[in-house]
């Protein structure tokens, strides 16, 4: 089995821009680790591709069997990423991805998985700021938590947690730099 990537950076920071491009790009060599949150479907998303969407209550009960290898609560909603999600992927013979925060990478760090890490950096929290506010999906309450949890995103990079720290300045380059990661052990 190839080695699963953990994708990480803060909220704002291009990674599904970023992973959208890759799957474009090869359509199957990348399976998404499907992640389960409690937070509603924002338009066009679907259940079962973009995330498991399940309830309070259901998420509360897979805590309690041990079905995450991690899982956090972030503006007032859970989001875990299970066992199953990257067996799942393994299964169709696709190299895993995981898009997940930093309380995601330190539990991953943690498990059995011999992931690789790579963190996606904004230019900075300014540009972070601008990008949030025109991809229009967030209240000015949420951008402000988004920008505070970066903050702390960006300091755990700092620490040199990560195989790689990509900045995304100009898309096109980081795109060369995701790639190059991302294929380089196959
Ligand atoms: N290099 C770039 N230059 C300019 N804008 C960008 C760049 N990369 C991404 N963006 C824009 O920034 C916004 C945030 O990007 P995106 O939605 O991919 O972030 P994300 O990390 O997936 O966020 P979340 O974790 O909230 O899902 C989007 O509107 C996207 O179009």
């Amino acid at each position: 089995m190839s080695r699963p990537i953990v994708i990480s950076g803060p909220s704002g920071s291009g990674k599904s821009t970023l992973l959208k491009k890759l799957f474009a790009e090869y359509p199957n060599k990348f399976g998404f680790s499907v992640s389960n949150t409690t937070r509603k479907p924002r338009p066009g998303e679907v259940d079962g591709t973009d995330y498991h969407f399940t309830t309070v209550d259901e998420f509360k009960k897979a805590i309690d069997e041990g079905k995450f290898i991690e899982w956090t609560q972030f503006s007032g909603n859970y989001y875990g990423t299970s066992y199953k999600a990257v067996e799942d992927v393994s299964k169709q013979g696709k190299k895993c991805l995981l898009d997940i925060d930093m309380y995601g990478v330190k539990a991953v760090k943690a498990s059995h998985l011999n992931a690789r890490y790579l963190f996606l950096r904004p230019p900075s929290i300014e540009t972070l700021k601008e990008r949030l506010e025109n991809r229009g999906t967030e209240t000015p309450e949420s951008i402000q938590k988004r920008l505070s949890a970066a903050t702390a995103e960006i300091e755990y990079a700092e620490t040199g947690a990560h195989d790689r720290v990509i900045v995304n300045d100009d898309l096109e380059r980081a795109y060369s730099e995701f790639k190059d990661f991302i294929l380089a052990e196959d």
